[in-house]
């Protein structure tokens, strides 16, 4: 019998700092106990003070890295970070249609903290209404949620606003929407997740102090996508069904093969790696000039420092 471990890909943009894009999923998805696999979007010059250029990764290239991953391996779970254009988000769509990438989770990635766009303007029409409906989760930040529900929508300022929100987004069919609230400013942050069978959950946890939040939407997408692959092959084993069928996850297969109780597990135990994450670092400083700098969460945490090989 042979044996693999859970295959998670991340089609992202790069962060040469470390804390974000690329480098945080597969940190991330490593940390999970997931094998990470990537398609580059974008090489992205930034660091903790924020992005200084931006070198987009030319379509065709960015298909042949689709081929190289999907044509070989078994993707069991599939994140999206940084598309930057038009042109990416209309690809992703179809590679996503062909139902290769397992459970999708897409984080609409826009502007990063530090102001700079991520995603041209004309291509946020694409993201509404071709990349929402082929997503089995999305994860928009306050921000991002209002814009992709109008270019007018003010950002929630409430629970009960976030709640009405996250229902709105719903319409535009993804599987399920889990609307962050790292943005706001009380002690404690919630995020809820809205799933499709009319299920919302809201998730409470302490704000930790700390200027180290670079990245944290991408840890937290990473995680959750890593954490569904990983309960996804254990609930498919125990089952006795096949853990790994020859034939692509569809679209329904994949989100019915979930359900919104293995979501919001899976969400749960990414919320806590993130705290955790967050946690370990909160003291970190990284950056020879601190002043502003916003540093990493520590993907490491989980992993004991100072063992002996
Ligand atoms: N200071 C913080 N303390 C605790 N959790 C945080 C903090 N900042 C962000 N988070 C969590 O990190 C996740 C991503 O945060 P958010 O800032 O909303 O998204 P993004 O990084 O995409 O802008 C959310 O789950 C949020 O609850
Ligand atoms: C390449 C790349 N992708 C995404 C981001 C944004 O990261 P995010 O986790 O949303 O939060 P900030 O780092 O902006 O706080 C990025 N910076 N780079």
């Amino acid at each position: 019998m042979t044996t693999r471990p859970p295959i998670t890909l991340s089609i992202a943009g790069t962060d040469p700092s470390g804390g974000a894009g690329i480098h945080a999923d597969l940190k991330t998805f490593t940390a999970r106990k997931t094998m990470g696999t990537t398609v580059i979007t974008a090489l992205v010059a930034q660091n903790t003070h924020g992005v200084s250029r931006v070198y987009p990764v030319d379509v065709d290239f960015v298909a042949d890295q689709f081929d190289s991953v999907l044509g070989d391996l078994p993707v069991d779970a599939t994140k999206s970070g940084m598309l930057g254009s038009r042109d990416l988000v209309e690809l992703v769509v179809a590679r996503a249609a062909e139902g290769r990438l397992g459970f999708f989770t897409v984080d609409p990635v826009m502007i990063a903290t530090s102001g700079h766009r991520l995603l041209e303007t004309d291509a946020v029409d694409a993201v509404r209404t071709h990349l929402l409906p082929v997503a089995d989760l999305i994860t928009p930040n306050l921000p991002e949620a209002a814009l992709l529900i109008s270019d007018d929508e003010p950002e929630a300022q409430t629970t009960e606003a976030m709640r009405d929100q996250a229902g709105r987004l719903l319409e535009r069919g993804p599987g399920a929407v889990l609307l962050k609230g790292g943005h706001g400013s009380d002690d404690e942050v919630i995020d809820i997740l809205a799933t499709s069978d009319g299920q919302v959950r809201e998730f409470t946890h302490p704000r930790v102090t700390t200027m180290n939040t670079h990245g944290t939407g991408c840890t937290l997408s990473a995680a959750i996508t890593a954490e569904v692959a990983v309960l996804g092959r254990e609930r498919a084993a125990a089952a006795g069904g096949p853990a790994d069928p020859a034939a692509p996850t569809g679209k329904d297969r994949s989100r019915a093969a979930i359900g919104s109780d293995l979501l919001g597990e899976a969400v749960g135990n990414a919320l806590d790696f993130l705290a955790r994450a967050l946690n370990s670092a909160a003291d970190w400083q990284l950056s020879l000039d601190p002043e502003g700098a916003h540093g990493p969460v520590d993907h490491q945490v989980d992993i004991v420092r100072d063992r002996p090989a």
